[in-house]
């Protein structure tokens, strides 16, 4: 397939940290059916960016299945902040009553986890769910004595996101633990994401549409490993998190918040009405990139230059696996 002519290549700075990214770099590429997102993390070689830019080129030229729901409920998601700014970020989300909490960041303390969840605890109220995310960070006995620690200080978890790196450890604290587990890395990262469905090392799945292939992928995943899907974003401009939208629309059953809420942890949009939270949901739609926007957020001329670059070896890559 030929890559859209029509080119943008956005830099956009964080409002907060968030896994150690502080400026979210990519390109929107548009093709018949409108606008994709290609933006792969910058340390992902071009082999791992392959399924990003198949995810933005059926956005740009096929376009996504019809969609089951108009609204997808949606998770406030809280960065390794401290408590004043957790309970700010939760009370500012646009309604949200789930939240998902980053932990395991590496130089802080237990302590600090626990202030952060006891604090987004006090924001939702005892009707919220609360989330935390390791990011593969601990071993197998941190993971044990850690997410019970947690769970008391959340006032109750509703489900740890890959608390270990391991599909192996996921099953064994599975066992062990009664906090859910949920599986992202084993499935975005790896070369069989169905072993975390043989080793019944999961609970529940987050599929997230760049980095697993695009919205038809993730449907057919979703029904391979048969179990609840929690729908996440890559950090993207409301061009990406549309495609989150879509394949939550299209999925049979959703019966979890999705981790779409994102566009606010981005100083900036390419669309004038963002794709975000209100009364805790996100309405499906397809927003489109304005121009003056895409020209604030434009990446300066090397950047561009170097993001052309990757586009056209990434596409070499994915036209000698496919
Ligand atoms: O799931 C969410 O609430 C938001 C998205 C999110 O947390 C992530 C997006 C992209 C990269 C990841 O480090 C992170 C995740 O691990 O889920
Ligand atoms: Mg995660």
């Amino acid at each position: 397939m030929p890559l859209p002519s029509v080119r943008a290549t956005y830099a956009i700075g964080m409002r907060t940290r968030f896994r150690r990214i502080t400026v979210r770099e990519g390109m929107l590429l548009r093709g018949a059916a409108g606008w994709g997102e290609f933006s792969p993390f910058t340390d992902y070689a071009a082999d791992e960016s392959a399924s990003w830019l198949r995810a933005a080129l059926e956005a740009a030229e096929l376009g996504w299945p019809a969609p089951r729901r108009d609204r997808i409920p949606v998770n406030v998601t809280v960065p390794a902040v401290g408590p004043a700014r957790a309970h700010e970020v939760v009370t500012t989300s646009g309604g949200c009553t789930t939240a998902k909490v980053k932990v395991a960041e590496p130089g802080q303390s237990l302590g600090e986890e626990q202030a952060r969840l006891e604090a987004v605890r006090d924001a939702l109220g005892p009707g919220g769910k609360i989330r935390i995310d390791a990011n593969a960070a601990w071993d197998r006995e941190t993971a044990l004595s850690r997410i019970p620690m947690l769970d008391r200080a959340a006032g109750g978890l509703e489900y740890a996101e890959q608390p270990c790196a391991q599909v192996s450890d996921l099953a064994a604290l599975r066992r062990r633990l009664d906090v859910p587990i949920a599986a992202d890395e084993s499935i975005r990262r790896a070369a069989d994401p169905l072993a975390v469905k043989r080793a019944e090392a999961a609970d529940v799945v987050v599929l997230k549409v760049q980095p697993l292939g695009g919205v038809r992928a993730c449907l057919e995943l979703a029904e391979q490993v048969g179990l609840p899907v929690v729908v996440s974003s890559a950090l993207e401009t409301s061009v990406g998190i549309a495609a989150g939208l879509a394949l939550a629309a299209a999925l049979p059953e959703l019966p979890y918040a999705c981790g779409l809420a994102t566009v606010h942890l981005l100083n900036q949009d390419v669309v004038a009405e963002p794709l975000l939270p209100v009364q805790g949901a996100i309405a499906v739609g397809r927003p489109q990139p304005e121009a003056t926007l895409l020209a604030e957020v434009a990446a300066p001329a090397d950047l561009a230059h170097s993001w052309q670059q990757r586009l056209d070896a990434v596409a070499a890559e994915l036209e000698r696996t496919s």
